[in-house]
């Protein structure tokens, strides 16, 4: 099958490219901020199927570009999927935790109420909502607190402050499931080759396991590095960033495990592995 995959250079994209035989367009060859070249991109390569890998992710910076954030996390991928209905070519996109509000402590269910606390979110909803309405055949895969040794993410920020610093003060009320972008990649594949064999599709949650908190990923990325940093655990409140965030990111991750086999990852093995790569 031929598998055209948005975006090349990201964590998702990279690790894609790994596990499959995939083109991957480069922002060069297909800009999200110009949904029409998305489509024509879709429309020219002609795919058996295709993966949206790329999206706007800098959740602070979305507060300040919330329009370009939502040309490329919404209409872009709204234009995808009319394309992808036209031509009868099944569509993966990846989605987050953040279009939930973060209330409570019970995992959310796919089919839970969404309302985002941050435009990164809403540009996300957005995307969603606009494949559903295109018709294609989708599958929308939610995730979280995604990492791997390319590309920016929590952990290689914690591997880099270690090198100067000797304490941090990390929010401990923020709970989620830190998901190895390897993970995310298989399951996209699965996803893929599940619709064009004729699934139905659908909004489905895949994440690590067990949930944490950002202040126990960061002890964990320490251990295992063998850094000494002291971590202090600090309420969000006391970590004032433009972009609030939800504290409850439980995901509920049982429907893809039934419908697809898809088991949640355990982080840290992944992390572990990421670590001694990033070490050695
Ligand atoms: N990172 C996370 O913690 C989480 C991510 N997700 C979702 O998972 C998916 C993959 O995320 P992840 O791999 O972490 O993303 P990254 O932030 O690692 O990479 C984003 C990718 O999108 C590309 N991109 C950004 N803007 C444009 C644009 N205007 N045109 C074309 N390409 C663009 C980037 O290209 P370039 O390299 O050129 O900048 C890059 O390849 C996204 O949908 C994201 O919303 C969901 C939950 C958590
Ligand atoms: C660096 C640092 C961060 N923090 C906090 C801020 C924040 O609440 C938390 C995580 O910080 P980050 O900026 O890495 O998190 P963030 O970029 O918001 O991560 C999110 O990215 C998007 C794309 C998603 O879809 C989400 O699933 C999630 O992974 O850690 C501290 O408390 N202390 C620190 O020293
Ligand atoms: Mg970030």
């Amino acid at each position: 099958m031929t598998l055209l995959v948005f975006g090349q250079a990201g964590q998702v994209a990279t690790e894609l490219q790994l596990q499959a035989e995939v083109t991957a367009l480069p922002r060069a060859a297909a800009d999200l901020s110009d949904p029409d070249a998305c489509a024509a991109a879709i429309v020219a390569a002609r795919p058996t199927a295709v993966i949206n890998a790329a999206a706007y992710t800098a959740v602070d910076r979305a507060e300040d570009e919330e329009s370009l954030a939502l040309r490329i996390n919404g209409a872009a991928p709204g234009a995808m999927a009319r394309a992808c209905a036209d031509l009868g070519v099944p569509m993966v996109h990846i989605s987050t935790d953040y279009v939930f509000d973060g209330s409570g402590d019970a995992p959310w269910q796919p089919d839970d109420r969404t309302a985002p606390l941050n435009a990164y979110g809403r540009t996300k909803l957005a995307g969603e909502e606009a494949i559903r309405a295109s018709g294609c055949v989708h599958a929308i895969l939610r995730t979280s607190w995604v990492f791997s040794p390319h590309g920016s993410n929590f952990v290689r920020t914690m591997m880099r402050l270690s090198e100067t610093r000797t304490d941090l003060s990390i929010v401990d009320d923020q709970i989620g499931g830190p998901t190895p972008a390897a993970s995310i990649a298989g399951a996209c594949l699965i996803l893929a080759q599940a619709l064009r064999d004729g699934a139905g599709g659908g909004t489905y949650h895949h994440a690590g396991a067990p949930v944490v908190s950002w202040a126990s990923l960061a002890r964990a990325t320490f251990e295992l590095a063998g850094r000494e940093v002291a971590v202090t655990g600090i309420p969000t409140a006391a970590y004032p960033t433009p972009a609030r965030r939800p504290l409850n990111s439980r995901l509920d991750c049982s429907s893809i495990s039934r419908d697809f086999g898809i088991a949640p990852p355990d982080w840290r093995a992944a992390l572990s592995d990421m670590v001694n790569e990033l070490t050695s």
